[in-house]
């Protein structure tokens, strides 16, 4: 049978992986598919990287035009690893126009453009697949479409940015400091090119929202998604928080509740003895919960060449089985069929519902705890544990840190303004959000 013609856009290091990932492993992937999966053309701006990939590989055309490979009348699916949202999204639109199949890889550009490349996409009968978008080797686009195709999927919470996750780590257990370990997880080729996107939650946040528009059959909505990131926390919450029985995780979440979804992500602590507490370095976790299977948990490299090019060629492979098939007999791009989305609206984040932790660092004198605990009350929130530590640095000031039971985060805004007006309360109140993820 005639092969498949790829235009690989981006060589860099999820493109380089895919295409060293797909020449190894050639043979098996024709045994699955029955035809050869041949990249064809590369556009890369840096030329000398097609060369030192392809060094050998004579079959190879190299552009420094993606926009040549988008609109190739030789090219049967264009592979987009080139990232941001200007030249990607430019040349994805092309391609889809020219009535060829996408894969990406690209989050950014899913989360803001989806509901555009979406339409565009259903309007030319062609495929956009993007497995390698979130969770990287982890097969969970898969595992939300089809997988639990049977549920209400009641509510998903994920470790889903590799690098953050990476940081947490080497914080926690080499007691490294912020930007030596952000400075190694760039080096392994985890980050994105603009690294702000780990740490700041807006990648996590890019994740959760494709996530969250798979598992409830609703727009991609990334505009409306909280996000806090990991880069205010601090060397002694990573361990207070153990010695409470909790690890904190930055953590993609989003639920299914009465008055409509959740869609967040921030640093959240969880106790240590779940599973996906124990998830360490570059690796993901995601559980997702459906009302008639229960929790399901799918693990594995979030970043990285090789296991990020496994989800792009399993979308290769798809793309490859499905081409000739009648667009209304697949996979919706969504999960769900386009014109039944559903426009359940986002809820705001003060009126999610959550568990804190709080780090108080006050005046060492008497009464200073009947004051914090009466603010407490008049907002109804209740303590469920207490440690006071001394000052790591002043020796007339401690730190209390507090475990509150679960309540509306107005709740919690309005009880720490309070405190923090207290004349005891020496610096900023340190929340972080708690989540228990089972029983
Ligand atoms: N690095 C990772 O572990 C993962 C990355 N991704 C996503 O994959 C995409 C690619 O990421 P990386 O491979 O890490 O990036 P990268 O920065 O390593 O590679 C990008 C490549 O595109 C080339 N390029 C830039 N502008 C271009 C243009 N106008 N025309 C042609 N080529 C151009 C660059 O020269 C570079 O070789 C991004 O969307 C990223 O978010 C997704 C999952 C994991
Ligand atoms: N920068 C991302 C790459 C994969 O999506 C991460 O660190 O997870
Ligand atoms: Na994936």
């Amino acid at each position: 049978m005639k092969p498949i013609h790829v235009g690989l856009l981006g060589v860099g290091t999820v493109g380089g992986g895919t295409y060293t990932v797909l020449r190894r492993n050639q043979q098996e992937i024709t045994r699955r598919t029955g035809r050869n999966i041949i990249i064809r053309m590369i556009a890369d701006l840096d030329q000398e990287r097609i060369r030192t990939l392809t060094a050998g590989d004579n079959d190879v055309v190299a552009t420094s035009d993606a926009l040549e490979i988008a609109r190739h009348p030789d090219i049967d699916i264009v592979v987009e690893l080139i990232g941001g949202q200007t030249i990607a999204k430019q040349a994805i639109l092309e391609a889809i126009a020219h009535g060829k199949h996408v894969v990406t890889a690209n989050k950014a550009l899913l989360a803001n453009h989806g509901n555009e490349i979406f339409a565009a996409a259903q309007q030319h009968n062609v495929i956009v697949a993007f497995e390698a978008a979130v969770a990287g080797g982890i097969p969970i686009i898969k595992a939300l479409r089809e997988g639990l195709a049977a549920n209400q999927i009641e509510w998903i919470a994920g470790i889903i940015n590799g690098t953050s996750n990476y940081i947490l780590s080497e914080m926690r257990t080499k007691g490294l400091d912020f930007d030596t370990a952000l400075a190694s997880a760039q080096q392994l080729g985890y980050a994105e090119a603009d690294p702000t996107f780990d740490i700041k939650g807006f990648d996590a946040a890019h994740k959760i929202t494709i996530m969250a528009a798979l598992a409830f059959g609703i727009p991609v909505r990334f505009d409306q998604t909280y996000i806090e990131g990991i880069t205010q926390l601090a060397n002694e919450d990573i361990r207070y928080a153990e010695e409470l029985g909790y690890r904190i995780k930055l953590l993609g979440i989003t639920k299914r509740t009465s008055s409509g979804i959740e869609l967040r992500v921030h640093p959240t602590l969880i106790p240590a003895k779940r599973l996906i507490a124990n998830v360490e370095g570059v690796m993901n976790a995601i559980i997702a919960q459906g009302d008639a299977v229960g929790p399901t948990l799918y693990y594995g490299a979030g970043a990285g060449a090789e296991p990020t090019a496994s989800a792009v060629i399993a979308d290769l492979v798809d793309v490859t089985r499905l081409m000739t098939s009648n667009p209304e007999h697949r996979v919706p791009v969504l999960a769900f069929l386009p014109e039944l989305l559903s426009d359940t609206p986002i809820i705001s984040m003060e009126e999610v519902e959550t568990a804190y932790y709080l780090r108080l660092q006050v005046a060492d004198q008497p009464g200073v705890l009947a004051d914090i605990s009466r603010i407490l009350a008049d907002n109804d929130i209740s303590i469920s544990a207490m440690i006071q530590k001394e000052h790591l640095s002043a020796r007339n000031k401690v730190s209390i840190i507090m475990l509150l039971h679960k309540t509306k985060e107005k709740n919690t805004n309005a009880a720490i303004k309070k405190i923090q007006n207290l004349p005891v309360i020496a610096d900023k109140i340190i929340r972080i959000r708690l989540e228990e993820l089972g029983n």
